[in-house]
């Protein structure tokens, strides 16, 4: 068992630990990165199926997340559009498919207005959410015992209208069923985007991508970082006290001043901590959970689609695949379409074989695309819940009342143990601009820390 000793010490090498540890290294402190995987990057992870570059976990970036865009272009790194040229597809309940162009689905007038009508009242109470602390808003008790579904229906009997609002933070974002979160946590998605408008205009919210693919982002981190970053270390155990903390794996032994948990929540209790974690940890962590989505990849010869003057954008509250997009990379010859299949749905598919899987999720693109979808040269479902050290996708979320109740503790420090993660943001919240913000908010904290406790503080 070999021992070292650094003035920070980070578990997780993706994007929130390895901003840390960057800013760690800038204001002077010494830093060791735990990362359990065989890589870093976590839920970002660019690799190449079958031939193709694949966008295994996240890639878009959109306008408003400026600690992402900020980081992208400070490593060198360049960005494209999504491609959007031509129709987007709807489907309704009827089965039908509708060409459409701009945000609103074309459904029937009445439920248009009603779409448009709660979409309005939605970005009144998103705009007066502090997404940074929903919790604090004098009606967040209230709008946390409701759940999205049971709010939106008192909204209206229009059940399309229903659906639509719907998805856009369950089905598409917090990959949970709408019965299973809070009308609060539905804000608290919205308002990490500045609106409700923003999170379900595609064009906003799925904007730009990274040429090479958005894992750039934590692999020029660690390149900085050097041998700092040290792989298949998946910590075991963390003993802490007012004097630091001892991480150990299962052949290292790291003593720190601090620890950054850079890691979704999940898996805080894959560690040992002597002593315990307090009460308010231990129960605050039991109330979030991974959400489930299953993110399916299929790369044609040709984007065929686009002859169609289709630009590849398609949604259904109705279908398997309840929203695709045309996901081919900068400068690819070969088309790839991207679906998800979220929640309840993603469990239904799971009983199935993985062939009558793959049949019956491209079943459902070609009721977007026509038949050719239903044969891609590449084929792969990024399966998020079978990774041991990620559970899910995207992120976590708080269950019924949780987020009233927990929320303003979810950053708290416990002694020299402090937290980051997409998971526990607000502006960026379950994003990549989230894990990137929390990073540099826990590295701040400590080199302020530091600065008041002077040389007290340094263990190097
Ligand atoms: C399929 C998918 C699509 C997504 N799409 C987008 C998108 O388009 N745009 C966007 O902005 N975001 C997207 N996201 C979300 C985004 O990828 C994440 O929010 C973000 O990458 C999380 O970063 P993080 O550093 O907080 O956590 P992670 O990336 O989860 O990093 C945590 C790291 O800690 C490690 N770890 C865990 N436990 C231990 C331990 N005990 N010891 C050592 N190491 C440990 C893990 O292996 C992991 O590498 C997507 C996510 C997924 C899964």
């Amino acid at each position: 068992m070999s021992e070292i000793t650094r003035d920070v010490l980070i578990i997780g090498a993706g994007a929130a630990g390895l901003t840390a540890a960057n800013d760690l290294r800038k204001a002077g402190l010494s830093v060791a990165v735990l990362e359990a995987r065989d890589r870093v990057g976590g839920r970002l992870w660019t690799d190449v199926i079958d031939g193709a570059m694949l966008e295994i976990g996240g890639q878009w970036v959109s306008p408003d997340q400026d600690a992402l865009k900020d980081a992208i272009e400070e490593l060198g790194l360049e960005t494209y559009s999504r491609y959007r040229e031509g129709d987007s597809v709807y489907i309704g309940p009827d089965g039908q498919v509708h060409r459409f162009t701009g945000e609103m689905f074309p459904v029937a007038p009445e439920t248009e207005a009603e779409i448009a009508r709660i979409t309005d009242i939605l970005d009144a109470l998103v705009a007066e959410i502090d997404p940074d602390r929903p919790w604090a808003h004098p009606s967040a008790a209230d709008w946390d015992s409701i759940t999205w579904d049971a709010w939106l229906r008192q909204q209206t009997d229009d059940d399309e209208a229903v659906r639509n609002l719907a998805f856009a933070t369950g089905s598409a974002m917090l990959t949970k069923p709408t019965h299973a979160f809070s009308l609060l946590q539905s804000l608290l998605m919205a308002s990490s985007a500045g609106s409700y408008s923003n999170l379900v205009d595609a064009d906003f919210i799925l904007d730009k991508r990274v040429v090479g693919g958005l894992q750039q982002v934590p692999l020029r981190l660690a390149e900085r970082l050097g041998d700092d970053v040290l792989l298949n270390q998946p910590v075991r155990s963390l003993e802490w006290s007012d004097a630091g903390v001892v991480a150990t794996t299962d052949d290292l032994t790291v003593r720190a001043r601090h620890a950054i948990l850079a890691h979704a929540p999940v898996l805080y209790s894959r560690i040992s901590f002597v002593p315990p974690l307090p009460r308010r940890q231990h129960q605050l962590h039991q109330h979030l959970s991974m959400g489930f989505v299953i993110k399916v990849h299929a790369v044609y010869d040709r984007p065929f689609w686009r002859e169609q003057g289709l630009s590849g954008t398609a949604f259904s509250p109705y279908e398997l695949s309840h929203e695709a997009y045309d996901n081919t990379n900068h400068g690819d010859e070969r088309g790839t379409l991207v679906g998800f299949v979220s929640d309840a749905n993603a469990d239904g598919v799971f009983e199935l074989s993985a062939e009558e899987r793959k049949e019956r999720i491209l079943e459902s693109l070609s009721h977007y695309y026509g038949p050719e979808a239903k044969n891609p040269v590449v084929y792969y479902e990024s399966d998020w819940g079978s990774e041991e050290w990620t559970r899910g996708a995207y992120a976590a979320s708080f269950d019924m009342g949780g987020l009233h109740r927990y929320g303003a503790d979810l950053r708290t420090s416990v002694g020299p143990i402090h937290f980051a993660c997409s998971d526990i943001a607000g502006a960026g919240y379950q994003h990549v601009d989230g894990a990137i913000r929390m990073g540099h908010l826990v590295a701040s904290n400590i080199v302020e820390a530091s600065r008041e406790n002077g040389s007290a503080e340094s263990v190097g």
